[in-house]
């Protein structure tokens, strides 16, 4: 802790004269675009434009705190003794299909997590606030949506996520009717809400680990990449070759010796490290990394290829200068480290590296296929929607440390249907079991880059003349599309990312059409399944809960 506030002083001091210095210019006035938009960033400096040095070490400090409680969280069951997030509660409630074991894994996490968390996100949220006041912004959010240069920003991801709820509704509805038969239906409360942990993930924001409880048609091919994998000896390396020849088929650089070299593929054994995987640029034009605890799973490629994507951003963009060397928007650096996996996942780029033996043409494996992604793709859309309306609303005010919880599962009922399968209070604080709360990670760019990746694969899978239906698309070796890519990627953040939407798509705008589009031949199944649910759930949470 001590060594990162001093660098996060030293870096201050050094953004705040280089701010001084830049304001000594009438740079609102610069006729050139490019100079006048490098200056705004020297000045932008954040949290670092504050001249109280102790707000800048508590903002470090507590943020080293609130992460440090997160890796060290761990729950003891009698059956399996002590576990850490990873692997240990995470394999549970990956493989579990014990109401009552996932249950407890669900409810000691949040215990060993978030509930320690409490206080020191208050003093964290406070010191943020005042800081940020001296960069001219009346919060943090305000602060953190600045980013996206849009005015109606918030908006505009309101009006997305209501144009895709019709989608999650019915999504939403068939998995409860699934669940419903596997966990018996007393265990679901009579608003239509699904119980929290029962999904697959800590946090039900992505359900393909249940997929198993869900398969549309069992007789049907349905691909199980984990299991070819191992087969087929695949090891972490080979993980990272096979994420490579992909980039490279499209046309872009392989990765630097020094990304072999200096990134850490595999969790030590000697020393604790944070296992959140992460993608690093050192802005020396060749030193990129990858840190990653990986194992041989189909979940774990498809994160090799959304760091390796951020990667090939950096890469694309290692020509401008420092300060543009950025997404277009943050939700522009999630969208391309995910788009490749849109491609990669197809029946079709499966067979292409032999995880598959014949591409199925029925319609059965069709639904099995689109289910599968619908079940990372749509389910998360609520999820990465709501955890910033949360935090928005903790750095306006409207939401503090009286209400926390409260305010959290009222998103959760109201945007996921879905509830807590225990009592909660405000001893507890459960964002704090979602790294990206400790971590201050903003989230609504996971949000944007689910929207905006499916508008982005609509226009690669057309430049590369695509003929097949959407969702089997693969751009696997096609040039044309890596070069319309590489166009956007070589913009960085020198331009508004409007521009950047122009130079893949023509369009100036985000759209949830094509993402609707990917998934139609999967809502009219759906709509079918449901004919006899009554879909959707109640806006506020259960007041009862069901108990094993
Ligand atoms: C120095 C630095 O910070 N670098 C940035 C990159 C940059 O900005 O340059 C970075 O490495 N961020 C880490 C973060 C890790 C992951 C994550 O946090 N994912 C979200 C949401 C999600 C879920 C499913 C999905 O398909 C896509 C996203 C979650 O797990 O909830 C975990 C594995 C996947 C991505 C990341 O790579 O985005
Ligand atoms: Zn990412």
């Amino acid at each position: 802790v001590h060594m990162t506030t001093n660098s996060t002083l030293q870096m201050a001091e050094f953004d705040k004269e280089a701010a001084k210095n830049a304001s000594t210019f009438a740079h609102d006035g610069f006729g050139n675009a490019t100079l006048k938009r490098l200056f705004k960033k020297i000045v932008n400096i954040g949290f670092a434009a504050t001249n109280d040095s102790e707000q800048l070490k508590a903002i470090s400090n507590l943020e080293a705190d609130l992460t440090g409680i997160y890796s060290k969280g761990k729950v003891c069951l009698e059956s399996k003794g002590c576990l850490q997030l990873e692997p240990g509660l995470t394999d549970i409630i990956t493989n579990s299909r014990s109401y009552e074991e996932l249950l407890a894994v669900w409810k000691g996490w949040r215990d060993a997590s978030g509930k320690l968390m409490r206080t020191k996100y208050t003093d964290f949220v406070k010191a943020m606030n005042a800081a940020i006041k001296f960069s001219g912004f009346n919060d943090t959010g305000e602060y953190w949506r600045s980013w996206y240069e849009t005015p109606t920003f918030e908006q505009d991801v309101r009006t997305l996520f209501e144009e895709l709820e019709p989608l999650y509704v019915e999504l939403h509805a068939y998995v409860r009717k699934r669940l419903k038969e596997k966990y018996g239906k007393d265990m679901f409360p009579e608003t239509g809400h699904i119980p929290a942990h029962l999904f697959g993930n800590m946090w039900a924001q992505q359900w393909s680990n249940i997929y198993d409880l869900l398969v549309p048609f069992p007789g049907a091919s349905s691909v199980d990449i984990t299991a070819k994998m191992k087969e087929q000896n695949y090891n972490v390396t080979h993980m990272y070759r096979v994420a490579e020849d992909f980039f490279m088929s499209i046309g872009m650089e392989k990765m630097t010796d020094a990304f072999w070299q200096n990134s850490m593929l595999v969790k030590p054994t000697d020393r604790d490290v944070v296992c959140h995987a992460s993608a690093w640029d050192f802005y020396d034009e060749n030193d990129f990394r990858i840190k990653q605890c990986t194992s041989v799973t189909e979940d774990q490629l498809l994160t090799v290829h959304h760091e390796m994507g951020h990667i090939v951003y950096y890469q694309n963009y290692k020509h401008l200068p420092r300060l543009f060397r950025r997404g277009a928007n943050p939700g522009f650096h999630e969208g391309m480290a995910d788009i490749v996996s849109l491609s990669f996942q197809t029946p079709e780029h499966m067979k292409v590296i032999g995880l598959l033996d014949e591409v199925p043409q029925d319609s059965d494996s069709d639904i099995n296929f689109l289910l599968k992604m619908a079940l990372d793709k749509v389910a998360f859309l609520p999820f990465g929607y709501l955890i910033d309306q949360w935090r928005w609303s903790v750095f306006r005010g409207d939401t503090n440390s009286s209400n926390y919880n409260q305010h959290w599962w009222d998103l959760r009922c109201r945007f996921q249907g879905i509830s807590s399968p225990v009592k909660r209070t405000e001893e507890d604080f459960d964002p704090g079991a979602k790294y990206h709360i400790p971590g201050n990670t903003p989230y609504i760019r996971y949000f944007v880059s689910f929207v905006v990746q499916f508008q982005w694969h609509e226009a690669l899978c057309r430049e590369a003349g695509n003929t097949r239906p959407l969702h089997r698309c693969d751009i696997y070796n096609n040039t044309n599309a890596g070069n319309k890519l590489r166009e956007m990627l070589r913009m960085g953040s020198s331009k508004p990312w409007q521009d950047a939407m122009e130079a893949i798509t023509g369009q100036r705008t985000m759209s949830a059409k094509p993402l609707v589009n990917y998934f139609d031949p999967l809502l009219k199944w759906l709509k079918e399944q449901n004919k006899e649910e009554n879909t959707g759930w109640s806006a506020s949470c259960p007041s009862s809960i069901p108990t094993p």
